[in-house]
């Protein structure tokens, strides 16, 4: 579980986010949601410590990430797995290569037997085993995104971290990886943090949602009752989708 206290971030004296607390639950899909430039990316790395905020607290499983020393950060970061926007594979390595990198780094006890072991076992479970000669440029974007979530759990992660894991994708292949963030996180009990603001996510794989408007949380809920919710600011950002305005009208 992760827990965020009254967290507020300026830039330049130009504040970006107010006051955000919130829980995201293990075994669960958390997501933020929000229109662009709302916060959701600063927060983000304010929860996985990129960027410090001025105010508040985040605490993984109780541990203050803020006020811990080096190497307790150390040990928190080592739990952390992160999908990127554009899933930030290395060009010039294989799949293979790109999904031991993270062993290398920090797996030194392992031999490499079962550094590959670990990285096969990952590749299976996104179903690129196959894949692991091919290099990024020969894969499409759906496997890219594959290959990033094997890449984000390869350190047995507790904490899996999606910026907008479907940008870029085909809405077919988009609910694919939405399915299979959602799947991982279950089997792994993982708690899972998705940045989007693809209302197509949110209805699949929203199962504990925080919506931000110009820096601050309006609501929290699920995908369950978002469609009900009165508050103004998210009926704006649902239905600012063509589909879910038809879909309302019924
Ligand atoms: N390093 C920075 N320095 C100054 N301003 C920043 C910095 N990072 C973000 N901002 C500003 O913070 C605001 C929120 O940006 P953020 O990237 O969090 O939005 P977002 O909700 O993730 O948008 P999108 O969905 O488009 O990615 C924007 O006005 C952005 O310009």
């Amino acid at each position: 579980m992760i827990e965020i206290q009254n967290i507020e971030k300026s830039f330049n004296d130009k504040q970006i986010l107010y006051g955000i607390s919130a829980v995201f639950e293990q075994g669960k899909t958390n997501m933020i949601i929000g229109a662009s430039g709302t916060g959701k990316s600063v927060l983000l790395k304010c929860i996985v410590g990129l960027v410090p905020p001025e105010k508040g607290k985040v605490l993984y499983n109780s541990r203050d990430f803020y006020q811990s020393n080096r190497e307790e950060q150390k040990k928190i970061r080592s739990e952390i797995g992160m999908l990127f926007q554009g899933s930030a594979l290395f060009d010039s390595m294989t799949v293979e290569e790109n999904v031991m990198f993270p062993l290398n780094i920090q797996g030194e006890k392992m031999s490499a037997n079962e550094k590959k072991d670990r990285v096969y076992f990952c590749l299976n479970r996104v179903g690129l085993e196959n894949a692991g000669q091919k290099m990024p440029s020969e894969l499409s974007g759906g496997m890219k995104k594959r290959v990033g979530i094997a890449r984000a759990i390869v350190l047995n992660s507790q904490y899996l971290f999606c910026d907008e894991p479907n940008s870029g994708l085909d809405p077919i292949t988009a609910i694919r990886i939405d399915n299979l963030i959602q799947e991982i996180t279950h089997e792994f009990n993982l708690t899972t943090v998705v940045v989007s603001h693809d209302m197509n996510s949110v209805m699949e794989i929203g199962q504990n949602i925080i919506f931000l408007h110009k820096g601050y949380k309006l609501w929290e809920g699920s995908n369950t009752n978002i469609l009900h919710t009165d508050c103004q600011e998210l009926r704006d950002f649902i239905f600012s989708n063509k589909l879910m305005m038809e879909f309302n009208k019924q």
